[in-house]
């Protein structure tokens, strides 16, 4: 576990239910109160100061133990110190609130009067929410292993201290103990107003069955321990649907049992069980609750989202007041939201950090963003997701910052981009403007130092969360040539672009190419990617040129920057292709040509056929041969090259720094790693690359994700998808892993946002009518 995640998790806002108070009894503090008291030190507790430590290995002998310590509790002054001694300890360590067991009949048993015992505890509570400002209230535990009659007794005992006993629990040894003993007691309990709960240990002999008594027979509000309930799925899906918190305790667990049960809580939280946290008896077993947090966080894969959803029920499970308990979720919310990022290190090394880095500075970025708002730079006239000319609408995108532009159309279907369009999907600048609406002022309104740091921290912790993009990221040139741009989008996951093998060029040798009438159907030439005559879209896509499609964009700075005027201004593309076409633009050659076929293909698609004249046609056809080898070169280089480059890219990175985020991650330690690790496909790749120029490919965009399928089936395409990265399936699709799913923007994004999914769902149901009503509500786990 990084430094990093150790202080997330002591910073988390928290609440504790399980813990009970004669099991806070430290040795230090037995030994302070056996002098006060003026009586010897009971042995267990002597025996607990040699190196030996506390000597049990399960609940009963550890229950041997527990309770010939409590006898140095005496007076209510005895009392009133382990309660704040406890809480005092639980403050430290961020917890908010406090449900305290306490086993009333372990003191009235052996003398102690019950009003002591209560009066003691009570003072406690009150003296740590007047000093520390760490709210706590007592469940009063019955030991099950006495009499129910004891226990109906000792109930009786309870209803003057109604203030601040709030629920009814059940301890002691379960053994020969079913909940059923005590349901009459229980009835009682809850007849007075008092909330319910019950241990159901761990690995108990007949758990499944008391766990079904204590839901069915007695109707607990919460469970103690309880995790034998993933034996039975039904009963997961009872405990589930009736929101019955499970009060779990790890480093207990490992104690009396032989697993801490780590796989068996996060399962039934992912299960959507509302599972919590706990410490149980800290002073025997060593752990208060941060350490049973970071017990999980060491030994299971838990995310920090579940951490949050952890704390999240456990507030949503307390009997605390629905005020009090919205509250404290909307704290935790807010340090979800803060923190999930893990804290960045100071700018200075953020600063070097960006140094050491082999792609584009910011600098770089900045500078093109100033040529940019004054005009001296020129921007992309294709689209980097059909590499079709964009036209003068308003559904275009484009970059203030790099020179990219993209339909918005194409965005939208073919990008992962988080349901937003703010982004630059591959120099991830959170300026995209309408094309007509970019304006110098518009793009200087954010300052230069803003851009820098914001752009560097969200680096960054690409790094820290192991982004698969990352490399990628660094191939990038932002040089605006197209093709390459086009194959990182691919590479990293961001786009639904296929590789496909156009059967009619692979059965002719590639300068018949030139002959062949690409584009000829509109079904796949609105799928290609090539100046024959194809508007910007897939057929399935074809957007009116002009007015129709000239709405206000539905979301993001798309709609902010929306100006109304430009969609008078789609008639304009033809000549702006033509502008492009006679250089006006210092555009590459292959862009020249794609432009030279924006321009024929700027008029209406009805039109299209009919105005395309036999000049236009060759032309198209030869810039689409010569785009294809330009596109294969482009994926073979880039593939190729990206493996041989990353290495020195990596020796860049400063050991020092390096070193920095291994420390700070396990997870950048595989980032490391992998910048120096070739791929294992690195050789096949270079080997390949000379076949792949020859061979005549295109690209072409899917607007289903799956129609082109089976259009990959040629040996090309596959080697390709082979070679550049490992998101071609077997079914020839290019698909993407789940943990890729988000866009750049959005993966540097996700980690915190995503730990706040819940927060409303966590205090939307919460009733305001008092504890005894408020016990189904809060958010739901997992
Ligand atoms: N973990 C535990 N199980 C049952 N009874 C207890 N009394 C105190 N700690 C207990
Ligand atoms: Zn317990």
């Amino acid at each position: 576990m990084t430094d990093d995640l150790e202080a997330f998790i002591k910073g988390l806002p928290k609440a504790e239910l399980h813990v009970h108070l004669e099991g806070c009894l430290t040795p230090q503090l037995a030994k302070r109160l056996a002098k006060r008291n003026d009586m010897p030190l009971p042995d267990s507790v002597k025996k607990a100061s040699t190196a030996e430590g506390f000597a049990f290995h399960d609940l009963t002998s550890f229950l041997a133990i527990y309770y010939p310590a409590m006898e140095v509790l005496q007076t209510a002054e005895d009392f009133a110190d382990l309660a704040m001694d406890y809480l005092t300890k639980a403050h430290q360590q961020n917890v908010r609130y406090v449900e305290l067991f306490f086993d009333p009949q372990a003191h009235t048993s052996r003398g102690v009067p019950f009003p002591t015992v209560l009066n003691g505890y009570r003072n406690g509570l009150l003296k740590a929410q007047r000093e520390l400002g760490i709210s706590a209230s007592l469940i009063m535990c019955f030991l099950r292993d006495m009499s129910a009659e004891f226990a109906m007794a000792t109930l009786m005992d309870a209803l003057p201290y109604k203030d601040v006993i709030i629920g009814v629990g059940l301890d002691s040894d379960e053994r020969g103990n079913p909940p059923r003993k005590f349901a009459k007691v229980f009835g009682r309990a809850r007849q007075e107003g008092f909330l319910l709960t019950m241990h159901c240990d761990i690995d108990q002999q007949d758990s499944v069955k008391h766990i079904r008594q204590a839901v069915h027979d007695i109707g607990v509000d919460r469970i103690d321990h309880g995790t034998n309930i993933v034996e039975d799925a039904e009963l997961v899906e009872l405990v589930r649907q009736k929101a019955i918190g499970l009060t779990c305790c790890p480093v207990s667990n490992s104690v009396v049992t032989s697993d801490f049960k780590g796989k068996e809580i996060l399962q039934l939280l992912r299960q959507g069980v509302r599972v919590t946290l706990n410490s149980d008896d800290p002073a025997y077993f060593r752990g208060y609750v941060n350490e049973n947090i970071f017990k999980v966080a060491w030994e299971t894969d838990v995310t920090r989202k579940e951490l949050v959803q952890f704390q999240r029920n456990a507030f949503a499970v307390s009997w605390l007041s629905s005020w009090r308990r919205d509250r404290y979720l909307e704290e935790l919310d807010v340090y979800a939201k803060e923190k999930a990022r893990g804290t960045l290190p100071p700018e200075d090394e953020l600063l070097a950090f960006e140094a050491s880095y082999a792609g584009p500075q910011t600098s770089q970025l900045m500078e093109r963003h100033s040529a940019w708002s004054t005009g001296a730079a020129q921007r992309n006239k294709n689209c980097l997701v059909c590499l079709n000319a964009i036209r003068q609408s308003p559904k275009a995108l484009l970059c203030a910052t790099c020179p990219r532009v993209m339909h918005f159309a194409c965005l939208k279907e073919k990008v992962a981009h988080g349901g937003h369009s703010t982004h630059c999907p591959l120099c991830v600048k959170r300026r995209w403007h309408l094309i007509r609406a970019v304006t110098p002022t518009q793009c200087d309104s954010h300052s230069a130092d803003d851009f820098r740091m914001k752009r560097i921290r969200r680096f960054y912790r690409w790094h820290r969360y192991n982004c698969k993009h990352m490399e990628e990221w660094q191939k990038l040139q932002d040089d605006g040539s197209l093709e390459s741009d086009r194959q990182l989008l691919i590479n990293m996951g961001a786009a639904k672009i296929k590789v496909k093998q156009d059967p009619s060029l692979t059965a002719k040798p590639s300068s018949a190419a030139a002959d062949s009438p690409v584009g000829e159907s509109e079904e796949v030439a609105g799928s290609h990617i090539n100046d024959a005559g194809n508007g910007p879209y897939p057929e399935s896509q074809q957007q009116p040129a002009d007015s129709a499609h000239a709405g206000r964009p539905q979301s993001g700075e798309a709609a902010e920057y929306y100006n109304p005027d430009a969609s008078r201004l789609g008639s304009e593309r033809a000549s702006e292709a033509a502008r492009s076409l006679s250089g006006s633009h210092p555009v590459g050659q292959g862009q020249r040509e794609r432009a030279a076929s924006a321009a024929s293909s700027s008029v209406a698609p009805s039109a299209r056929s009919s105005n395309r004249d036999t000049q236009s046609e060759k032309q198209a056809a030869s810039s689409t041969s010569k785009l294809n080898s330009q596109v294969a070169s482009s994926v073979s280089t880039s593939s190729s090259s990206s493996h041989a480059s990353s290495e020195p890219r990596a020796s860049m990175v400063s050991s020092g720094l390096r070193s920095k985020l291994d420390g700070a991650s396990r997870v950048a330690s595989g980032i490391a790693s992998s910048f120096l690790r070739p791929k294992k496909s690195d050789s096949n790749v270079k080997s390949e690359s000379s076949t792949r120029s020859t061979a005549p490919t295109t690209i072409s965009v899917s607007s289903t994700g799956n129609k082109s399928a089976t259009s990959l089936s040629s040996k090309t395409a596959s080697k390709l998808s082979e070679g550049t990265n490992s998101h071609a399936s077997a079914s020839g699709v290019w698909s993407r892993a789940p943990s890729s799913r988000a866009t750049l923007s959005q993966r540097a994004e996700n980690k915190d946002e995503s730990l706040v999914s819940h927060s409303e769902a966590g205090t939307s149901k919460v009733s305001s009518r008092g504890r005894s009503r408020s016990r189904k509500s809060g958010a739901p786990a997992g």
